[in-house]
């Protein structure tokens, strides 16, 4: 049993509660490798940005738990030594998917967990929701929940059909379950092709436009929940750069398309305290790797690679940061 506070490693309560106060949110990245997360601590050190890291059961599967563990203490000492005297770092589980997968993390220093129980009729969300909120809270763990599946891959019934988040459920949710903040759905989703090209309109130079989010129903959570964190998964813009270079050096991604970061920050500006970000860096991580391996086909030392795909993160990490979540200089302590 390890505590996360002897990581130097903190939870989400008082993060939230300033970014709730202060209208930005805080960037949630995921990591699975050292070229990513070398890449969101510089990013962080330079803008002096709070972050959650956010570790998923497929990164605990292709990098193993334990190595990802380490990897976030490392960080601590490597953001300190970038500059940060008081750097705040959370490890946190994403979409944990058992009460047992919540409990290794928390024992073995994850300062935040999710219980994604959106998928289960709403008595037994609630159940194991509870379960792990009574579990993580003994250690001062925070807990997110989620009500209201997302399109896509959380939504296995069809991928056209999306339940939104209904706010008449969130109160006797979070009072039943005493979670530390809410995932909603309100029409983000996971991945690169969040929205069929049939379902946009297309602009004067003929780009595609996506549906506008159900901020109505961001709305009525909050009306209900004054003051409760909220958090937004699915949160990746679809950078149109990244994917033009992907498909100029090779690569076949079609009707890529995210979420306009105007809507983002309009919702960092609301409850909204932790935006998910995955997608725009593997996007950007895989522009730069093919323009290296097409430009200069003979070369074969990884760093030369994993280098300019390291650098292309860290400015977009650096640009969600800064112009859209606006969590730049928002350190408790600097
Ligand atoms: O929600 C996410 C991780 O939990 C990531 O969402 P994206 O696929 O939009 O980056
Ligand atoms: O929620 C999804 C995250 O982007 C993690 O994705 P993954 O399950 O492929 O690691
Ligand atoms: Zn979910
Ligand atoms: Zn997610």
């Amino acid at each position: 049993m390890i505590n996360y506070k002897d990581l130097g490693l903190v939870n989400t309560r008082d993060m939230f509660a300033r970014a709730m106060k202060g209208g930005y949110a805080i960037p949630a990245f995921n990591f699975n490798n050292m070229e990513q997360l070398q890449a969101i601590i510089q990013a962080c050190a330079e803008t002096k940005s709070p972050v959650i890291l956010q570790v998923s059961k497929g990164a605990r599967q292709y990098a193993n738990q334990t190595l990802l563990r380490y990897m976030a203490e490392g960080a601590v000492e490597y953001a300190k030594e970038l500059g940060l005297k008081h750097p705040e770092i959370v490890l946190h589980l994403d979409h944990g998917d058992s009460f047992e997968t919540c409990k290794s993390c928390i024992d073995m220093g994850f300062s935040s967990v999710m219980i994604d129980g959106s998928h289960l009729p709403y008595d037994e969300n609630v159940a194991l929701t509870k379960k792990v909120v009574d579990y993580a809270h003994q250690f001062d763990v925070t807990v997110e929940g989620e009500l209201g599946v997302l399109a896509g891959v959380e939504d296995e019934v069809s991928s056209d059909h999306h339940t939104y988040t209904r706010p008449e459920e969130v109160v006797d949710f979070v009072t039943k379950t005493g979670c530390d903040s809410l995932a909603i759905s309100i029409g983000t989703s996971h991945g690169a092709n969040k929205f069929k090209p049939e379902q946009c309109t297309r602009d004067a130079n003929g780009v595609l436009v996506p549906p506008p989010l159900a901020f109505d129903v961001l709305d009525g959570v909050m009306k209900e929940l004054p003051g409760f964190p909220i958090v937004l998964h699915g949160s990746s813009s679809v950078p149109q750069e990244e994917v033009a270079t992907i498909n100029k050096y090779g690569g076949a991604l079609k009707d890529a398309i995210g979420i306009p970061e105007e809507e983002l920050r309009k919702a960092a500006a609301s409850a909204v305290c932790k935006i998910n970000i995955d997608s725009d860096s593997r996007l950007a991580m895989t522009a730069a790797i093919r323009k290296v391996f097409v430009e200069k086909p003979a070369e074969f030392d990884p760093r030369k690679y994993l280098g300019p795909a390291r650098d292309n993160m860290k400015k977009l990490y650096e640009h969600k940061i800064v112009s859209v979540l606006g969590s730049a200089g928002k350190l408790a302590e600097e």
